[in-house]
């Protein structure tokens, strides 16, 4: 705690009052000498103790803002708050704050044991050897303590970083795409690991990924970021069923966004004309005041049958559809089905055995519930986020 104290005197103002106990960032901005801004003003809490995942394709200024938190980058402006203090000018040292890279950077000389006592040796921490056991057990590596780094796999390497970073009890431990250099089946299993250990540590993890399936699989709250700023933060489901933009609705998971003009606003509900036909849309799930609207509808939300077949009344049914693309993927069928107005939909539909297979060129409608749809503001790209995202 000692290093906390002595960053509230480093800090401008060190406001302990009215503190907020996890990580505040408040209109924090970073614009390079080169004149970049990298960041634009972002505002965010990261609740104390909670696994966060800050989502977004390369370049949209995630590394920036954890370099910042990290100390190794300086804001233009705003401010950023650990734990009630302040800590926007402290030095890097001087924060409660550890970081674990891609590349871990193990010393290859010291053996994994002295890799992880190596920063509290120089501390002259007490109790070193019961510390460095206690974490080598939780990250599951306590029989390799006295191998060294290139006898270990990626995976064992980055958990061996994973406990030099843990064993400083840190406040905040920031993940700068630590899974990234590992293949696709190891990284499923460490998504686990990561989020094993987090539970059993119970301290904050700021994890930085451009892999949505890895955000989601983690954390229990993303902020999806683009461009320098948040555009969604939410829990992993409420992102996916409600997205507020078209980069959110396109950079996770797929959406079917079709163009529609608002003919009714009741209280809860909002009908929406699609190309002539009718649909509701929840108004918790609007989110533009526009005329005009993008009505989104992720593809395994819509159910495809024969023409005519009232698949699921009263659901929002849409005829005159065309099969213009199937491909079987083992768990799904996912249809391209052309629709009157010229545009392909997004079908996906579980191979449950029990439901019909369609073939390209047959006459077909899609229905799906107005509770899964959604309504985006039509100035916004339809297709943004969707090369990123996919
Ligand atoms: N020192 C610098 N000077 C000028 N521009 C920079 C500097 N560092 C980064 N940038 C630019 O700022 C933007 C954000 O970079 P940043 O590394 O934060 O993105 P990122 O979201 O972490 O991307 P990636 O996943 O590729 O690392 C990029 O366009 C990058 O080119």
């Amino acid at each position: 705690m000692s290093s906390l104290d002595e960053s509230v005197t480093e800090g401008a103002t060190g406001q302990a009052a009215a503190s907020y106990d996890g990580l505040r960032l408040t209109a924090l901005t970073k614009r390079y000498p080169n004149g970049f801004t990298a960041v634009r003003g972002i505002d965010l809490d990261v609740p104390r103790g909670s696994f966060f995942a800050l989502l977004g394709p390369s370049g949209c200024g995630k590394t920036t803002t954890l370099r910042m938190v990290a100390g190794l980058e300086s804001p233009t402006s705003g401010s950023i708050e650990l734990a009630g203090n302040d800590i926007t000018g402290a030095k890097p040292y001087r924060r409660p704050v550890n970081t674990v890279f891609q590349n871990y950077a193990l010393f290859p000389h010291l053996d994994i044991f002295e890799n992880v006592a190596f920063g509290m040796r120089r501390r002259k921490v007490a109790d070193v050897d019961a510390k460095v056991g206690e974490m080598l057990d939780l990250v599951e590596l306590g029989p390799q303590a006295r191998k060294k780094p290139a006898q270990l796999s990626g995976g064992q390497q980055q958990r061996v970083a994973l406990a030099r970073a843990l064993v400083n009890q840190p406040e905040v431990l920031l993940l700068d795409e630590p899974l990234g250099a590992l293949d696709l089946k190891l990284r499923r299993s460490m998504q686990i690991e990561l989020k094993r250990i987090q539970t059993e540590v119970g301290l904050t993890f700021v994890h930085v990924t451009h892999d949505q399936e890895e955000a989601m699989t983690m954390a229990d709250t993303v902020a999806v970021m683009n461009a320098g700023v948040i555009e969604q933060m939410g829990s992993p489901a409420e992102l996916y069923e409600n997205p507020r933009s078209t980069f959110v609705a396109n950079f996770l998971g797929q959406s079917n966004l079709i163009g529609g003009s608002v003919v009714r606003r009741d209280a809860d509900v909002v009908t929406v004309d699609m190309q002539g036909i009718h649909v509701s849309v929840p108004a918790a799930r609007v989110h533009t005041d526009g005329d005009q609207g993008w009505v989104g509808i992720r593809p395994e939300k819509v159910l495809v049958g024969d023409a005519g077949a009232e698949l699921d009344a009263p659901g929002n049914t849409i005829p005159g559809g065309v099969v213009s693309d199937v491909s079987f993927v083992g768990v799904s069928t996912q249809y391209l089905v052309r629709m009157p107005w010229g545009q392909e939909l997004t079908v996906f539909a579980q191979n449950t055995g029990r439901s019909k297979i369609f073939s390209v060129g047959e006459q077909v409608e899609l229905s799906w519930r107005p509770e899964y749809a959604f309504l985006l503001d039509r100035s916004q790209d339809v297709n943004a986020g969707a090369e990123e995202g996919a």
